[in-house]
């Protein structure tokens, strides 16, 4: 059973805020505990007026790392980069953003083990890993496709792999790097910040569902042993 627990919100100032709260909270826990914090971001739009919010906070940005979820394998100059977008909110404030794409990677699957590599390096697990949810059940990077599977299977120890989306998110139809299950599952904290009635209704069923759902994130949430908060506004 997975155990979710919702959080509603009437207004998108009172989400941003409530939310921006909340992961400074858990930043702030992991640095009184282990004097430097590890967190997973999502790209997306959803995240973005919180991220502001988040950016304003009086934490000591120095010892957070900060990686994404998952990012599109474009250079970091394109408008599609996760990594772009989170390093110009957070790395004024100090913080550290790890890029884990190359230009180098001679296709996608080669790419997952230059990012897989690249987080091998870090103090795991990380303190929070949060999900955005796309409107066909993807989140993260783990879409429908022929690295479904890979990305759901991998090992504990693997952290990253490459996808192809099949079929392709029309907003940024390119392939992508994306944690996997077992890294998302490892994480401390796991939050889900999400709108609209329409994604409410399809994560409800998929969390129903859990194992046997259609969508990738009921598979990857099927096997979370840590309580998961969601955060949803209309
Ligand atoms: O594509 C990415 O980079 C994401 O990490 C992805 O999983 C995102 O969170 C969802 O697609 C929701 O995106 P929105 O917030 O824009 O709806």
């Amino acid at each position: 059973m997975i155990e979710a627990e919702w959080w509603d919100y009437d207004d998108a100032d009172e989400f941003a805020e409530a939310v921006a709260g909340d992961v400074g909270f858990i930043i702030e826990s992991a640095l009184d505990a282990r004097g430097q914090a590890l967190i997973a971001l999502p790209g997306g739009k959803t995240p973005l007026p919180i991220y502001e919010k988040l950016a304003k906070a009086k934490i000591n940005w120095k010892n957070v790392t900060i990686i994404p979820t998952d990012d599109r394998l474009v250079p970091l100059t394109d408008a599609l980069s996760n990594t772009a977008m989170l390093a110009k909110i957070f790395l004024p404030k100090g913080a550290r953003v790890l890029p884990v794409t190359t230009d180098k990677a001679a296709d996608h699957h080669m790419a997952g083990k230059a990012a897989d590599a690249r987080l091998q390096d870090l103090h795991w697990p990380p303190d929070l890993v949060w999900l955005g949810m796309g409107a066909d059940g993807h989140t993260a990077s783990i879409f429908d496709g022929p690295d479904l599977q890979e990305a759901l299977d991998a090992p504990k120890a693997r952290r990253m792999v490459g996808v192809m989306p099949d079929p392709m998110p029309k907003d940024a139809a390119v392939a992508r790097v994306t944690l996997t299950k077992a890294a998302i599952l490892s994480a401390r904290a796991i939050t889900i910040v999400l709108t609209g009635d329409e994604k409410r209704a399809l994560l409800e069923k998929a969390i129903e569902d859990g194992h046997s759902s259609k969508l990738p994130i009921g598979r990857v949430l099927a096997d979370a042993e840590q309580a998961i908060d969601i955060h949803w506004a209309a």
